[in-house]
Formats: structure tokens, C-alpha cells, sequence
């Protein structure tokens, strides 16, 4: 089908792309430099090997320094462990398939460790990741043979091309606690044949609406249930909300955080609880006695030692061979009785659960899923749940050719376009007061939103109103280019006395510790840089340094603060507002805020928006607009 013919060439577009950015960060750099992108962990030390089946050798690494750097050094990650002595010889790769903490374990196709592994400083590199890319394209591919359609119930659907149906007989599902839309959602998402979609604002409880739903489902016919979504983080939030419920969750991969309850539900948890492990654990300690008798004869003996090492090696291997088959009937044993399995969108293809298949699949944060990687599940399912908000920010797409031709458009995007009558919105909110909810409302929502009543007057101490735009146009706040990104540091400056005004204000109502929780917002990563920087300086605010973060909009995605500054940046004579034009971008934003938001900015740049524009006027009738020349004294 054409359809899929596009999907993949803009796939391949994207990958390409992506495999560029990632040689030109790595390709002439220094370890050192890797390390503090993230791509390396450099030095590293051996903790234990272990050898695993099919010929694989499983390392274990630690690393002993440079502790506290974020790294992409990921569960299911293709990495190759490397000798400082010459890593472009001595090196071997693998996949990471453990990590926890500052250990790893990485497992390589090798018998035993090259020698090099002895001498020199090791590390391990991430390569590129060319497994989540074939696992999307071969999704594709299967999606467009010709006659995909009798194999695979959704394709039509889900293209666009069959409406979705709904059993209208059902009778009216019993849930407790939830409210009426979130109630008519999990009504929908039981009565689909097909086809379901929940779109959840910000604040609306997606979440507990779809534990709720995935529990009636469970009731309704006791088939296994498919939970995936795009991010570690999103999985492990399901997995252990489900657990909570009470349902038999396995969650296969590795979490990004690490909680004892969690673990508890992974895979590699469970096999070590089961009853039959004692039986491995024994069986791999004699193929490991077998293995060390075995090199005990070097390569270089005679041919009678020769073939006794051959014969060790061999048993060794006729022992592994038997530790697969109990394992496998282990995982067997544990993937039948999951009545939920919770995966990443491309874990969903893991070695242990690829073979399954699912009456119904559920695919959270929809919304920030790339197409091809939804298709991964969506192959396996009769019946799929799509939730998200495709009101707020779509997957980071790196080809700005595949995303002018239309890769960021996700799944449930289309989805809500084609079939409205499949859409449930979640309409009432649990995080802002209503005054911060109401533009965001009103301009992606259809002003369907309504505050809980719990929420909707909440404010800080001291009657500190909730909204505020404070206007710099005048102030000569010029944006500065650094590289791609922008600056502002007058409005920096500016924005951090306001906010150290405000801490004044709320400083008689509040110890350091119960201080609101607060949000520092700017669109460019150098504008953050520069609000950083600054924040260290201002006297006033160290007290509550810890109750304050500093970040991009796209990393608060998901996230809560009791009050959120916004730093716009841009203030230029053109009205040049670059990709804050991408108004779902401050959707996120905006919404991240319980009881006040401020957002700093130059009208006279905004406005040539009408989003912004339409802002001004709301803030306007709200009471809301401040100039900066107010704060001439600040
Ligand atoms: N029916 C309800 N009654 C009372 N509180 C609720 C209800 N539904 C959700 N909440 C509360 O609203 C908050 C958000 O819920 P949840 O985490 O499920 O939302 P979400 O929509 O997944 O969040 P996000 O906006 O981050 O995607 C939680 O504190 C939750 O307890």
C-alpha cells in the first residue's frame, strides 16, 4: 500500500538523519567528550562474567567515576565495550541487558573475554541505535503485503479506511471514583471493537482513567492485555499504578527508575523468584566449572589436550543448552500467567514476548509516539486504545524533511481526525486553578474544560493572584543568536526578580521546605544555561534553590509545579518568534502551573501571532497584564 510505501521512505529519511547527528557527535571525539554527552561510560571495571546461551557472554561493568552524568546507556541499547589502548582494534560489541544504578551488564557474542579486556582503561560506548529502526521498519513492511489486511484486522482502520464500531448493547460499567467523562471514557474503551481513543488534557487523570479501563477489560473476558507506551518512564508510571489495582503485571525490559515495587514486576525479577531457578542456578555453575577445566589447556598444547578441551567446551555447551530450555519454560510459565505484559512500543518486540499476540493492546502518551514505532504493537492486537493529547508536544522528529512531510504527525492524530465518534476527551482538570486553565481551554480545547472544585480556586498564600503576562516591550530586552539557539539575559535578569519579589511576598507564609514548588520554563536550551547562571546570584532565592527547577519546556512534559515562570526570549524588531510558533509547545507550558502562573515576554514580538495575541487579550480581560515598567524600581 502506498500508505506504507511513504511511511517507510520518511522512516528512512529520519533514520538517516539520526545516524548523522549521532557519527558527528561521536566520530572525532574523546572519550571524555562521549562521557559528557552521555554516549560513554569511561573507565569501567569488570565486576563478573557469565556465560549465557547461544555463545554469549554476559559482562557485568561498574563504573567508578563520573558517576552523576546522565547517559543513554539503556537497557536493549547496542553498545560496544573498548580498550583506551587502541578502540578502533580492540573492541568488541554487544547489547546492554541490564543496567541499574552504575552497573551494567552487557552481553556479548564471544565465548570468553578477548585478552585485551585485561590491560589498559576500558569503557563502553552506546552505538547507534539501529535495532529500534529495524524493529519500526519491519512493522511497516508487514503492514504493507498486500493481503496485510486478513492477517492484520487493523490496518484498515487505523489508516483511515474502515470506521471503527462499538457494541451498543453493553451494559453500563461499574467503576468507582471516577468522574463522568472519565467514566463515558472507560464505557467506550470496554464497548470498542476496534477502535478506542481517550484524549486527556493536561491534569485530567489519563492515567487513572485508563488503570480503570484496563481492569474493567481484564473483567469483561480475562484476556491478556498489551500495555506499551513511548517512554521508560510512562511504562514504569502504568506498570506500577495496574500493580497497585491488584492485576498480575510483567514488565518486560528494563525500568528507567528503579523502585523495589517495580523491579518486583520485571521479568528478570520474577525468573529469579520462580521455583525452577534453583535447578539453573546449579546447572550454570557446573558449565562454568566445565569451561574453566576446559582453559586450563592453551590453544598451543597437543592434540590430545586439544580435543579434551574441545570436550569440556562441549559439555559446557550441552549444559547451556539445557539452562535455555528450563529458562524458556520459565518465561513460558510467567508470560502465561501476566494478565498484563507493559512494555516500550518497541520492547513490545522483545526476544521474550515477540511471538505474542493480544485481544487488546492500550498505547499511552500516544501523543509522543512516532507512527512506525505504534505500528510495532498495533500488528498485534484485534482491538487498540490509543491516549494521549495531540494538543501538546509531538515526538522530537531530527529530519526537518521528514517532518515537512508529515512525520510528526502521530497515529492519534490521525486517528482523531478520521473517527471523531471514537474520541472520548477527559474534560475535568485536577491541576489548575481556573483562571491559568481558561486560554488553554478556550483555544485547544474547545473550552470543554472544567476545573475540579477541589483546584479551581486554589492560590498561594497571601492572596497571590494566579495569572500574570508581564510585558517588556519598551524595555530594551534585546534577544541575543547563540548558535541555533536565542538568548535574553536582561529578561532573564528581569524574570528572576520578580520571581525573587514573589518569594518575599510568600517568605512569612512558608519554611524553605514547604516553599510552593516552583518552574523556571524557556523555550531554548541556551536561555536555561543563562537562567541558571543568573539564579546563582540572586541572594533573595538561595534560600529555596532546592524547590526550584530550571528546564526546557519539553523536559516539564508530564510534570506539575505549584507556580511556573516562563521566560518567552524572543524580542526582536521583526516579530521573528521562531518555533514558539508551535503553539503546542506552550500549551505544555502554560498548563504545567497549579496556583500562578507568570509568563515574561515582548508583546510587541508575540503578537504578530494571533495565539499570542489572543493571549494578550485574555490576560487583559483577566486583570492580568502587568508592564515591566511597574517594576522600573525592581
Ligand atoms: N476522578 C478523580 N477524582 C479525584 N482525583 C482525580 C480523579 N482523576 C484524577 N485525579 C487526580 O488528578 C491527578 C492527575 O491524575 P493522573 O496522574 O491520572 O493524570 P494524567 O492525566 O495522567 O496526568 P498528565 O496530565 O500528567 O498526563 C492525580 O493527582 C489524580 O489523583
Amino acid at each position: 500500500m502506498d500508505y506504507f510505501k511513504k511511511q517507510l521512505e520518511l522512516l528512512g529519511t529520519e533514520r538517516e538523519e539520526d545516524r548523522q547527528s549521532y557519527l558527528k557527535l561521536t566520530q572525532s571525539s574523546s572519550a571524555a567528550q562521549r562521557r559528557a554527552n552521555g554516549l560513554c561510560w569511561y573507565p569501567v571495571a569488570i565486576r563478573g562474567t557469565e556465560p549465557a546461551k547461544g555463545d554469549y557472554l554476559v559482562v557485568e561493568l561498574e563504573r567508578t567515576t563520573h558517576t552523576d552524568i546522565a547517559h543513554q546507556l539503556r537497557f536493549g541499547a547496542s553498545a560496544v565495550l573498548f580498550s583506551n589502548h587502541d578502540p578502533q582494534q580492540d573492541r568488541i560489541e554487544g547489547v546492554v541487558s541490564y543496567q541499574g544504578g552504575n552497573r551494567l551488564k552487557l552481553s556479548l557474542r564471544t565465548e570468553e573475554l578477548p585478552d585485551w579486556a585485561r590491560d589498559g582503561k576500558l569503557g563502553v560506548d552506546v552505538l547507534f541505535d539501529e535495532n529500534s529502526y529495524e524493529e519500526m521498519q519491519q512493522a511497516l513492511k508487514l503492514a504493507a503485503k498486500p493481503d496485510a489486511e486478513k492477517e492484520y484486522k487493523l490496518v484498515p482502520v487505523l489508516t483511515g479506511n474502515r470506521a471503527p464500531t462499538f457494541d451498543t448493547t453493553l451494559a453500563p460499567i461499574a467503576t468507582r471514583g471516577l468522574n463522568s467523562s472519565q467514566q463515558e471514557a472507560v464505557q467506550k474503551i470496554v464497548a470498542a471493537n476496534d477502535l478506542a481513543i481517550v484524549h486527556g488534557p493536561p491534569g485530567t487523570g489519563k492515567t487513572t482513567t485508563l488503570v480503570q479501563a484496563i481492569k474493567a477489560l481484564w473483567q469483561q473476558d480475562h484476556k491478556q492485555i498489551l500495555v506499551v507506551a513511548p517512554s521508560n518512564t510512562a511504562v514504569d508510571l502504568l506498570s506500577e499504578k495496574l500493580a497497585d489495582e491488584g492485576l498480575n503485571v510483567l514488565r518486560v525490559g528494563n525500568p528507567a527508575r528503579v523502585s523495589e515495587k517495580l523491579m518486583s514486576l520485571t521479568l528478570d525479577h520474577k525468573m529469579t523468584a520462580h521455583s525452577h531457578m534453583k535447578e539453573i542456578r546449579n546447572l550454570k555453575k557446573q558449565a562454568n566449572a566445565y569451561r574453566d577445566m576446559a582453559h586450563k589447556y592453551k590453544r598451543n598444547f597437543g592434540k590430545a589436550e586439544r580435543e579434551q578441551r574441545k570436550a569440556l567446551f562441549d559439555e559446557a555447551h550441552k549444559i547451556l543448552k539445557e539452562v535455555g530450555n528450563t529458562e524458556q519454560y520459565i518465561i513460558d510459565d510467567l508470560l502465561a500467567r501476566a494478565q498484563v505484559i507493559t512494555a516500550t512500543l518497541v520492547g513490545a518486540n522483545h526476544y521474550t514476548v515477540r511471538h505474542l499476540k493480544y485481544h487488546t493492546v492500550v498505547i499511552d502518551e500516544a501523543g509522543q509516539a512516532l507512527e512506525p514505532a505504534c505500528w510495532i504493537p498495533a500488528l498485534k492486537a484485534q482491538k487498540l486504545v490509543l491516549a494521549g493529547d495531540h494538543c501538546q508536544l509531538p515526538p522530537t522528529i531530527k529530519s526537518q524533511e521528514a517532518a515537512r512531510n508529515g512525520f510528526s504527525t502521530t497515529l492519534l492524530e490521525k486517528c482523531v481526525q478520521y473517527y471523531p465518534e471514537a474520541v472520548s476527551l477527559l474534560q475535568e482538570q485536577y491541576r489548575m486553578h481556573e483562571t491559568i486553565m481558561g486560554y488553554p481551554s478556550a483555544t485547544f480545547y474547545e473550552n470543554k474544560l472544567q476545573a475540579n472544585v477541589a483546584v479551581a480556586q486554589h492560590s498561594l498564600a497571601g492572596q497571590e493572584p494566579p495569572l500574570a503576562f508581564v510585558d517588556t516591550a519598551g524595555c530594551g530586552y534585546d534577544e541575543k543568536q547563540e548558535g541555533t539557539s536565542t538568548t535574553n539575559p536582561e529578561e532573564a535578569a528581569f524574570l528572576l526578580r520578580h520571581l525573587a519579589l514573589l518569594a518575599g511576598n510568600l517568605a512569612p507564609h512558608y519554611t524553605p521546605e514547604t516553599f510552593p514548588s516552583v518552574a523556571i520554563i524557556a523555550p531554548y536550551k541556551e536561555q536555561i544555561r543563562v537562567l541558571k547562571e543568573q539564579l546563582e546570584h540572586v541572594p533573595a532565592l538561595q534560600p529555596y534553590l532546592a524547590r526550584i527547577s530550571v528546564n526546557t519546556v519539553d523536559s516539564f512534559q508530564g510534570q506539575e509545579r505549584d507556580i511556573v515562570y516562563i521566560s518567552m526570549t524572543r524580542s526582536n524588531t521583526d516579530g521573528i518568534i521562531g518555533f514558539l510558533s508551535d503553539i503546542r509547545r506552550m500549551n505544555v507550558a502554560m498548563t504545567r502551573a497549579r496556583k500562578k502562573l507568570v509568563i515574561v515576554g515582548d508583546s510587541a514580538t508575540l503578537c504578530q501571532h494571533p495565539f499570542y495575541a489572543g493571549f494578550m487579550q485574555y490576560t487583559e480581560a483577566q486583570n492580568a497584564y502587568q508592564s515591566a515598567w511597574e517594576y522600573a524600581d525592581l
